[in-house]
């Protein structure tokens, strides 16, 4: 992970939505010059903090990725298409496509543009304002260069892992979609703190910093997560008690079952 990682590079993010302004809010944190990123949506005054952050902000498609080297797409899937063909004819010889749209192929990305650039797909996810993302990233026809600059720039906003295109499907669940289960999780814990005796603020500073003292467990410790389950799990103990109670509703199932029906659901 790099930190205070700077560089020179135009980076315009069209799509100022949930991960498109997360992104933002991570290269900010990480001293990403404000005056070097360019940030579009529609509804620009909902823009208005990272204005005031020094980002340029515009509804101009077309205007932002002139003389930008790094376009970062982050429309809904159902509007890449218009947006390509839109920004095709003004984009940059070296311009490097990034796109993080979901079940949006590099084949498809480029069929949809006339000018031949370097297309890298990256699945990054809304831990990035927190430069805690992992982003999966894959290329069919960037140079090793261009993927250097591209993973460093994913790099400030968390962990980042070069990945085969067909996987993308299953990096988009399982990081992406993953943000989303582990809050869950985590507020199905504070809903039984509560219900124990701890009041809401106390029951999620518990919580919160017991899932991140388990990741780190298996982060830096490099542990299956059995086995420092096996280090928690008294015989007879109260946690073995309540895991086996977990898992007779039916808890691994559940997630597992989530994790293949978001993937099934990946194209409707
Ligand atoms: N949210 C997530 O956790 C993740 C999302 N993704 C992918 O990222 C993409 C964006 O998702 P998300 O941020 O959640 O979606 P949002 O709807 O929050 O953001 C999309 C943004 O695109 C803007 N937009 C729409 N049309 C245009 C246009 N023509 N030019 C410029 N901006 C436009 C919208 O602005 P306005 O409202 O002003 O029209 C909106 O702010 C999706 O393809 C999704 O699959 C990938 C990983 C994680
Ligand atoms: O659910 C969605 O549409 C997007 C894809 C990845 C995360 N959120």
């Amino acid at each position: 992970m790099y930190t205070n990682f700077r560089m020179t590079k135009k980076i315009t993010i069209i799509g100022g939505g949930n991960l498109g302004q997360s992104i933002a809010h991570g290269l900010l944190s990480k001293n990403y010059n404000p005056s070097n990123i360019t940030i579009t949506r529609n509804k620009i005054e909902l823009l208005s903090n990272l204005k005031l952050k020094g980002l340029t902000v515009t509804n101009n498609n077309v205007e932002a990725v002139k003389n930008t080297h790094i376009i970062i797409i982050a429309v809904k899937p159902y509007k890449i298409e218009n947006v390509l063909q839109q920004i095709d004819s003004h984009l940059k010889k070296n311009a490097i496509i990034v796109s993080v749209v979901s079940d949006y192929s590099i084949e498809s990305i480029s069929k949809n543009l006339k000018t031949k650039v370097s297309i890298i797909r990256a699945m990054p996810n809304t831990a990035a304002s927190v430069n805690e993302s992992i982003t999966c990233l894959a290329t069919q026809n960037a140079s090793k260069e261009e993927l250097e600059d591209v993973t460093k720039i994913f790099d400030t906003l968390g962990d980042t892992l070069l990945i085969n295109e067909q996987l993308m499907d299953a990096a988009t669940v399982l990081g992406a979609c993953g943000i989303a289960y582990v809050l869950r999780f985590i507020r199905g814990m504070i809903q039984g703190g509560i219900e124990i005796g701890f009041d809401a603020q106390t029951a999620t500073n518990i919580a919160t910093q017991t899932v991140r003292g388990a990741t780190e467990l298996l982060i830096k410790n490099g542990n299956h997560p059995e086995a420092e389950i096996d280090k928690v799990t008294t015989p007879k103990g109260c946690t073995i008690a309540g895991l086996n109670q977990m898992e007779h509703s039916g808890f691994s199932s559940a997630l597992i079952k989530g994790i293949k029906t978001s993937f099934d659901n990946i194209s409707k």
